[in-house]
């Protein structure tokens, strides 16, 4: 699906520690996680005195063979991830976690985000002598770590304070996972872009990116980390601390409009009652809006225009069904290309739309490919109005901390007023949720911050390096 997605997912983060069944647990956790991430997937695993790992491209089924989990079986410390390219293209050796090994010991690492000032630090790397093995904006973080490293024994504290000096030289949005034979340490950066999220399973700690994982295993969700917060996990139990005490939240906005599943929960709030408080919000700015019927755009939209129905009254039908096989299709990219797949993806129910005034709730417009079809498809089969309403505000920038919601050109509304697209979309109107009120609907969820950058333009993280995370891996290449 990555050629014509108008928004492409991230990563997703899995570890466990002192668990019999670590690996198979963080296997079907990571299963969970597959939203996440599609392009590759690994799983390292500590025995207490080396760290073994198996990694492999596609979705985490294909990526890992029963061989190589069955060789993972016997540890009793686990972390994996499922990746979706942000900096560094879609290879095997870009595909997390990844393994280090030395004399002082091993090393593995994970990463959900992306590193505003990677480029930087690898150039001041490689001149000190460093080689590289990926394109990764992540594989920074351990050669950075292993340079703090000094030569002799080194003690809990001696580590933590080496990873902490570490994370004070990455900036942009992470959730880390880093792992030695002996310890679990993860970190969110100071302005808690990724979500991450603390867990115990049978009496081990575990965490994820998003508790739809705790629920696949059957752990308990203990509640979410915090921006700037350090955790460490070790034999003797848990360290709770933080990597700096100068914390600006900015969580992404888009984790809870499209990207985290909606079972899954932030501060005890799932995101699919989240989405049906934006759906709700959209509904006071289209009161002026009179229709037979509400549709939800399957499956990310559902519960927003579920929302939407409760507060204005209207009722939500079917209208339109989502082709449920459509996962992957190997369709060569282009404007065309997508339309078709679209066309393959979703297709309109006649009878519940004929003869009657649509209003058709998206969570998100991006190139505006799926609003185009929907509107021409629902008049098609007999639609007589079409309202477009859309639950979060217009899309109109990249962005720079892990998530590909494409390049200015081909975001909409980055050049296109809403009159504009509303026109270019053929809807007979076109309303989208303000941002302070999806900021209201963040704030009565308990949200301490939200990123919104990719509808304001407003970045919390300075962007060091002006060149787009997608635009990465060619530089690094040479090309
Ligand atoms: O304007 P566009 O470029 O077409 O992109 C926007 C669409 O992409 C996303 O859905 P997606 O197709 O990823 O599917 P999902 O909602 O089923 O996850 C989003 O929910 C919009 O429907
Ligand atoms: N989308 C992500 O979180 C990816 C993590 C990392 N920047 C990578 O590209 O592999
Ligand atoms: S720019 Fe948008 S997608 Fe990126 S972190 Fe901020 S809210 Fe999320
Ligand atoms: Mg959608």
């Amino acid at each position: 699906m990555d050629e014509f997605d108008g928004l492409k997912e991230e990563c997703g983060l899995f570890g466990i520690w002192g668990h019999p069944e670590a690996s198979e647990l963080t296997y079907i956790a990571m299963h969970s996680l597959q939203h996440r991430g599609q392009q590759g997937a690994g799983i390292v695993s500590s025995s207490g005195d080396y760290l073994f790992g198996a990694r492999g491209m596609g979705l985490l089924t294909e990526a890992l063979s029963k061989e190589q989990l069955d060789s993972l079986k016997p540890f009793p410390h686990a972390i994996g991830h499922t990746r979706y390219a942000s900096s560094g293209g879609s290879e095997l050796s870009n595909v997390q976690p990844f393994l280090f090994k030395s004399h002082k010991g091993d090393l593995a690492l994970a990463h959900n985000g992306n590193l505003v000032n990677a480029m930087n630090l690898r150039r001041a790397l490689e001149d000190q002598g460093a080689i590289f093995q990926t394109t990764s904006d992540s594989e920074v973080l351990a050669h950075l770590l292993r340079r703090e490293r000094g030569g002799g024994e080194e003690s809990f504290e001696g580590r933590k304070k080496r990873i902490k000096k570490v994370l004070k030289q990455v900036k942009g949005a992470f959730a880390f996972m880093i792992m030695h034979q002996d310890s679990l340490t993860v970190a969110l950066d100071d302005h808690g872009v990724r979500p991450l999220m603390l867990g115990k399973k049978d009496g081990s700690y575990c965490v994820a990116s998003e508790t739809c994982a705790f629920t696949a295993i059957g752990a308990e969700y203990i509640r979410d980390i915090e921006a700037g917060e350090m955790i460490t996990i070790t034999d003797e139990g848990i360290d709770f601390d933080h990597y700096t005490d100068t914390t600006s939240p900015h969580m992404c906005s888009m984790e809870y409009i499209y990207f985290a599943r909606a079972d899954s929960e932030f501060r005890r709030t799932s995101t699919y009652r989240i989405r049906k408080e934006l759906g709700r919000s959209l509904a006071e700015e289209m009161q002026g809006i009179d229709a037979d019927i509400v549709i939800g755009v399957p499956d990310s939209s559902l519960a927003a225009a579920h929302g939407f129905s409760e507060a204005s009254g209207i009722k939500q039908e079917q209208g339109l069904l989502k082709n449920r096989y459509v996962g992957r299709t190997f369709i060569t990219p282009g404007q065309e290309a997508r339309e078709r797949a679209v066309r393959m993806k979703l297709s309109p129910v006649r009878d519940i739309v004929e003869g009657r005034r649509v209003i058709v709730i998206d969570d998100s417009i991006v190139r505006g490919t799926t609003s185009r079809f929907i509107v021409k498809a629902l008049k098609k089969a007999g639609a007589k109005e079409v309202h477009m309403g859309v639950s979060s505000p217009p899309l109109k920038n990249p962005c720079y901390y892990g998530i590909d919601v494409s390049t200015h050109a081909e975001i909409i509304a980055s050049t296109k007023s809403p009159e504009e697209i509303r026109d270019e979309i053929g809807a007979d109107s076109l309303t989208y949720l303000s941002v302070d009120k999806m900021h209201d609907v963040y704030h009565s969820f308990g949200s301490k911050g939200q990123c919104d950058a990719c509808f304001t333009g407003n970045y919390p993280i300075d962007i060091e390096e002006a060149i787009l995370p997608q635009e990465k891996d060619l530089k690094q290449k040479g090309v």
